[in-house]
């Protein structure tokens, strides 16, 4: 019987073609992407990542040991991919004092609420509604680093998460938090395991949108 978190990467793997093939990091690559889709990526990104380390607090408040403690811990910061943001913006010619923050766009929004309401009361849910932030990057980072150099700070940001400059990022956590779920499976019903692949699942469809709504500058239909 192949592993649970075997089950979950083969599920998920259409989304991470269409991942992959996106414009907005197909552009990355080329450099052709435009200074208005990196800004936006980097202000809702910014929003987003201090709410998923708040999912990674909540996981740590759900620990049942201390061993599930210690592996959520580290990430309860968004250290290092402020420095990635300040790349992009660089490479836009600005810089995120004068670009300001934004408000959370639609599938901001959602991705966020998905996080929090699928982890609000158990570790292993909780695991699981975090680990494709990591994952998709991981595995982009993989695919498509090789494609540019370090010596561009596009390309830099692409290294960061192929996880060849753990001076900044490391992203072996990945496989720690995969670990953690495989081993405590058993522990499980058909029900939760049913439920965690579909959580699994949603999360990395969202992180496509995540790319698509920067890409096309999704907006709120309404102004306050
Ligand atoms: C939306 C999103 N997902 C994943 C990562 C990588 O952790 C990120 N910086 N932003």
């Amino acid at each position: 019987m192949s592993k649970f978190s075997e089950t979950l990467v083969e599920q998920a793997q259409p989304i991470l073609q269409a991942v992959i093939s996106h414009p907005f990091l197909q552009e990355i690559i080329t450099g052709e992407i435009s200074n208005d889709a990196l800004i936006t990526y980097v202000q809702q990104d910014e929003y987003y990542l201090g709410e998923y380390a708040k999912a990674f607090a909540n996981a740590y408040l759900l620990a049942n040991d201390d061993a599930q403690r210690a592996l959520v811990a580290p990430s309860i910061t968004t250290e290092a991919e402020i420095i990635a943001h300040e790349w992009l913006l660089e490479h836009a010619g600005t810089t995120l004092a004068e670009v300001g923050l934004a408000k959370p766009n639609p599938n901001t929004v959602a991705y966020l609420n998905h996080i929090k309401a699928s982890g609000a009361h158990n570790y292993f849910y909780q695991i699981t509604a975090v680990l494709p932030c990591m994952w998709i990057y991981r595995e982009f980072g993989h695919n498509l680093g090789p494609k540019v150099g370090t010596d561009t700070l596009l390309g830099r940001w692409l290294h960061l998460y192929a996880n060849d400059m753990p001076e900044y990022f490391e992203m072996s956590i990945v496989d720690d938090l995969f670990a953690m779920l495989d081993t405590h499976m058993t522990e499980l019903s058909a029900y939760d395991q049913a439920n965690l692949i579909e959580i699994f699942l949603r999360g990395c469809e969202y992180e496509y949108h995540f790319f698509d709504a920067a890409y096309r500058q999704q907006k709120w239909l309404y102004e306050a």
